[in-house]
């Protein structure tokens, strides 16, 4: 595996891919890795000739008080479970390289960024663009891989790519959890021993409003069996708890084909995310 560490030197890397004929796999992370980033790695290695791993804790998307500082960062050992998992290149540019000036371009999402993550944190997902613009750019993928937990990022990047007419494929791979059902996420080594053992009840109460959908059909009451779970988690706070369709984000209707039941929880400073996403056939299939 080789390790970049410059634009200019991606830069140069990705041309002489181009010219290569090879099929290239692009797996966007902010490092910290750990079994939901190598599932998006094993998914690219078996589809493309070469993966391109990116490890770039992305500055633009993070508001003014969030955990960018804080944001857990061990290049080392991100580079050997990279390795690993067959990555041929692992690009870990400097921010300073990303974003050599301040302001710029804005790259602006429409309404799917207006609710869920985007409405607790705003301007989130124009940062997230902002390097997915410039990643997809620097690497030119045939194909780019994306985890369903961050479904609302998912569905934005699914968007874009299809707006600006980005000849890239998006692969969506599904969520990859601990025994105990918590999703993996880099953010889960900063909790302590106890939110630890009461996180995965933020999975159950996904579950409890999964199971009260198909039964009833009925929103409103799959919503409140979430919240109702979630707010008898000791030492969390829910930031957001919802039921939309997927991938429009829009309210559920009559015509909704699939919806997603989403979460948001903070324990103390570290602010976790899980989903289901249920098939409304199949909903309403269980409910008679
Ligand atoms: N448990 C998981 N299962 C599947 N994909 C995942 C999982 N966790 C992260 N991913 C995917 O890995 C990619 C990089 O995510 P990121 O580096 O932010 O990791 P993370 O664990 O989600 O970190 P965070 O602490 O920010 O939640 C994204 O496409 C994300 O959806
Ligand atoms: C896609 C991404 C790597 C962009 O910084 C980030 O949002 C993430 O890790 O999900
Ligand atoms: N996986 C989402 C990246 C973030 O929390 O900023």
């Amino acid at each position: 595996m080789k390790r970049i560490e410059t634009v200019e030197e991606m830069t140069r890397i990705t041309r002489h891919l181009q010219r290569s004929g090879k099929t290239v796999g692009l797996v966007p992370t902010m490092g910290f890795l750990h079994e939901g980033h190598l599932a998006l790695a094993a998914a690219a290695r078996s589809e493309n000739d070469v993966v391109i791993m990116s490890l770039f804790v992305n500055p633009a998307q993070f508001g003014p008080g969030e955990d960018y500082e804080s944001y857990p960062r061990d290049l080392e050992r991100d580079a050997a479970l990279a390795e690993g998992a067959g990555v041929d290149y692992l690009f870990h540019p400097a921010a300073e390289d990303m974003y050599p000036q301040d302001g710029g371009i804005r790259i602006l999402p429409g309404p799917q960024a207006d609710v869920l993550c985007g409405a607790s944190r705003p301007g989130h997902f124009d940062g997230v663009l902002k390097v997915i613009c410039k990643l997809f750019n620097l690497t030119q993928p045939d194909r780019a891989y994306f985890g369903e937990k961050d479904a609302q990022q998912l569905a934005i990047i699914e968007t874009f790519v299809r707006d600006f007419n980005f000849p890239i494929e998006i692969r969506r791979v599904p969520i990859v959890r601990d025994e105990d059902g918590l999703a993996k996420s880099s953010r889960n080594v900063r909790l302590t021993n106890e939110q630890r053992e009461a996180a995965p009840a933020i999975r159950r109460a996904l579950e409890d409003g999964e199971t009260a959908f198909r039964e009833t059909g009925n929103p409103e009451a799959a919503l409140s069996a979430v919240r109702r779970q979630l707010s008898k988690i000791p030492g969390a706070e829910t930031d957001y708890a919802e039921l939309l369709e997927y991938p429009s984000l829009a309210a559920a209707g009559e015509k909704t084909e699939e919806v997603i039941i989403a979460a948001a929880v903070r324990f103390g400073g570290v602010r976790l995310i899980d989903n289901v996403l249920i098939p409304v056939k199949e909903a309403a299939a269980c409910s008679k």
